[in-house]
This record gives structure tokens, sequence and C-alpha cells, in this order.
């Protein structure tokens, strides 16, 4: 089944068109990655998804239903962690936790606040207020308060921002566990290493969709370095991903005796990515 399914999606603040006709499916137990730069409509698209803002055009629907209309039916079944976490900073990040629960179950509840206190880290810092926990921290908790009450298809805006590398590995591995478990997992980063671990990327800039595909293969159909060493000296280019480009970045070596070893490496996906965009712009 497709959890999330978006079609012509437009929105305009003013005259700024953030969003300029998205489209997008994301299977159910997918861990999805939206990776940008500043200000290519990541957010924008998040909150389109969970309801909280009134698109412009197009049509969206989550578990096949409308977020907007469907809202109360819709807000049981997902968790959203945003970029800037709304906590409420005088309760405890336990308090916290078992508020945003409650708003969505009551049975087990105490037993699912301490779980999610521990795979988030908290359990040492539970009973703190949230204002004096670290920017980590409160994200920490933000994420336990999206995870509380085990939603079929959870969105995080930049989870791991300010998140040190040793917890984020962390966090990766629960979102791996969570989509193994059936857990649509949509992720917005910045980051090319956390883009690399989703099952399926899409690349948005200026308010589009400039690739939509796992990442490796957005690696293999990017660009590659090819390296020859003739007579003791290696000359280096970078050429397109095809075979064809291959032989035709080969064919001025003509295979001469003199060609001592010949090799060809992706591009990493932060070439690629960079080259898309270079290439959108123009
Ligand atoms: N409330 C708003 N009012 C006016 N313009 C907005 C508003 N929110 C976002 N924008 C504009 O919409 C565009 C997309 O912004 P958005 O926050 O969705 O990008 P983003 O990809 O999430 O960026 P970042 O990585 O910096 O969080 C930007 O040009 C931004 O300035």
């Amino acid at each position: 089944m497709t959890a999330i399914e978006v079609q012509g999606l437009t929105k305009l603040y003013g005259r700024t068109e953030a969003l300029r006709g998205i489209d997008l499916a994301v299977p159910e137990g997918c861990l999805f990655g939206l990776l940008g730069p500043n200000g290519a409509g990541k957010t924008t698209l998040i909150k389109a998804l969970v309801g909280a803002l009134r698109p412009s055009g197009g049509s969206v629907r989550v578990l096949g239903l409308d977020p907007l209309r469907q809202r109360r039916q819709l807000r049981q079944q997902i968790g959203y962690m945003p970029q800037s976490p709304a906590l409420y900073e005088d309760l405890s990040a336990r308090g916290n936790i078992a508020f945003f629960g409650g708003a969505h179950m009551s049975h087990g509840l105490d037993k699912r606040v301490e779980e999610v206190l521990e795979l988030t880290d908290l359990t040492g810092r539970a009973d703190d207020p949230v204002h004096t926990l670290s920017g980590g921290m409160k994200n920490r908790v933000s994420l336990a308060a999206a995870l509380v009450h085990s939603p079929r298809v959870l969105f995080l805006d930049e989870p791991t921002a300010g998140v040190d590398p040793h917890l984020r590995a962390r966090f990766w591995e629960l979102f791996r566990r969570l989509t193994s478990e059936g857990t649509t997992v949509l992720i917005s980063t910045h980051l090319m290493d956390e883009a690399m671990l989703c099952d399926r990327l899409a690349i948005l800039l200026q308010g589009k969709v400039i690739a939509d595909a796992p990442p490796r293969q957005l690696v293999e159909h990017g660009r590659a370095h090819l390296r020859v060493r003739e007579q003791g000296r290696t000359h280096e280019v970078l050429i397109g991903g095809t075979p064809e480009d291959l032989a035709e970045a080969l064919r001025p070596y003509g295979l001469r005796p003199s060609v001592e070893a010949v090799s060809v490496s992706p591009a990493s996906l932060e070439e690629v990515i960079l080259s898309l965009w270079q290439e959108v712009a123009q």
C-alpha cells in the first residue's frame, strides 16, 4: 500500500512559490529521505503532509486520508517531529512525552513512556524540566513525543540536528528498526551520509523534486571519475555514468601499450547532487 501520495502539490506564501507541483508516492514501510538546500521546500512539504498548512493546489493523501479534512482520524496514526521542538518548557521530559502520548492513547501509556525514554537515551534526565536540557536533548524529547503512540507514519524534520554522532547512529538504527516493523518514516536532512541510509530519496530544489530514486541508483546514474595511468602519470576526468560515456572517454587513449592502468569510480552522492542542482539552476 502507498502510505503517502502527493500529486501536483503547490504552496504560495504571498508571491513566494515554496512548492511548485510536487508528485511523490511513498510505499508503506519505506525510509524515505527528503534532501535539499535551505529554502528548497522540505518543511513546507512536511507541514502539508501532516495537515499543518493549507496547500494552494494539488492533492495529498496520507494512509488514504486527507490531512486537513480528516485531520482527527489521521492524527492518531501519524507522528510529527517539527524542526524546532514544540515542547512545554516547564514540564519534565517524561511529562511532555506523557502529555503528547495521552492525547492519542491511555492504555499502557506509562509503560510506553518509559520505553521511548529508553529508546532516546533520556532516562537519566527524565524528570528535569525541559528548559534545563541542551538543544540535542530537547530534540530527543521531541522525537520521543512523536513516537510514543506508535504511529504508522512518522514525519521527522531534521531530527538529528544538534545530536552527537554516537546518538545519531542510534537514531538511524531506530528508524531502520521501525521501518522493518512496517512503520513508514519520512525524514528531511541536509546530510549526505544520512541520505545514503534511506531506501529512497527525493531531492528538492526550489520547490520541485528534481530526482526521486534509491540513493544507490542516483549515484550509479551520476558521474564517475575515470583515472588513466600512462607512463607513470595519472590523468583524471569526470565522465557521465553510462557505458557509452566510458567508451567515449577512453577512445583518445586507444588502449596504447603505454596505458598502464584504468580505473573508474562512481562520484559520491554529494557530487551527483551538486551536478543535478547545477543542471537545474542553469
Ligand atoms: N511562513 C512563511 N511565510 C513566507 N515564506 C515562507 C514561510 N515559510 C517558508 N517560506 C518560504 O518558502 C520557501 C521554502 O521554505 P521551507 O522552510 O519549506 O524550506 P526548507 O527546505 O525546509 O529549508 P531549511 O532547510 O532551511 O529548513 C522559502 O523560500 C521560505 O523563505
